[in-house]
């Protein structure tokens, strides 16, 4: 990306934010509430168009925010996007079908069971709590999995012991050679990533 600008209804909120991220890199987000970060990201997911700026997503020019590849993204948004009124089953399921997997109730199980989630299968999402509704959303973003995945406070909450998890599942995925951009605040965060930038205003330097 070479210094993307982003507008909200005539105001700019970003402005020449620039990084590479290669296969297997974690870039971090981090700095000032209100300073972009979001924005940034759902630039990356093709839900913002930039207003300047060039750059490519899995090939996809950035510019032509319609193209970007959104199956092979996955994306964890800040709230959770899961169906509250469905069971975490039903949710997922649905979310499987949408992508268009092969053996989606097969791909669903296996995944439930590997993050620990099939006690939980059959709760409704609304009446989770807030860390296990946040693993179902990460066990959502991750089905298909992206080459390309993009954490908004992924960790924002957890208690140590599922905050470690989560770590342990960011390193997996990265090792096996997908690229992920994460907006954290989390000091031990950071440190797992290759690169941070730190918003200020719209600005993004490199730490
Ligand atoms: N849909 C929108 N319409 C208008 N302005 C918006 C919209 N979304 C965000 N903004 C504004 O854009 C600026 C950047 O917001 P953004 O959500 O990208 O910041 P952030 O760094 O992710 O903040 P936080 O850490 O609080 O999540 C803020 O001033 C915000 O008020």
């Amino acid at each position: 990306m070479r210094d993307l600008a982003a507008r909200y209804r005539g105001r700019t909120v970003i402005r020449g934010v620039s990084f590479v991220l290669r296969a297997g890199e974690r870039l971090a987000l981090t700095g000032a509430n209100g300073s972009g970060k979001t924005t940034t990201l759902r630039m990356l997911a093709g839900l913002v168009a930039p207003v300047a700026g060039s750059g490519h997503v899995l090939g996809a020019d950035v510019r032509r925010f319609r193209a970007i590849p959104r199956g092979r993204i996955g994306y964890m948004p800040q709230t959770i996007g899961l169906y509250p009124e469905l069971d975490v089953w039903t949710n997922l399921l649905f979310r499987a079908r949408v992508l268009g997997l092969a053996d989606p109730a097969g791909v669903v199980a296996r995944a439930l069971d590997s993050h620990g989630l099939g006690d939980h299968a059959r709760t409704r999402v609304g009446h989770l709590s807030g860390g296990w509704a946040r693993r179902a959303q990460w066990v959502a973003s991750v089905l298909h999995r992206p080459p390309l995945l993009l954490l908004d406070e992924p960790t924002a909450g957890l208690d140590s012991a599922t905050h470690g998890e989560f770590r342990s599942w960011l390193d997996r995925f990265a090792a096996d050679g997908h690229a992920i951009v994460l907006i954290t605040h989390n000091a031990v965060d950071l440190a797992t990533c290759d690169r941070v930038l730190h918003f200020r205003d719209g600005r993004a330097d490199p730490v």
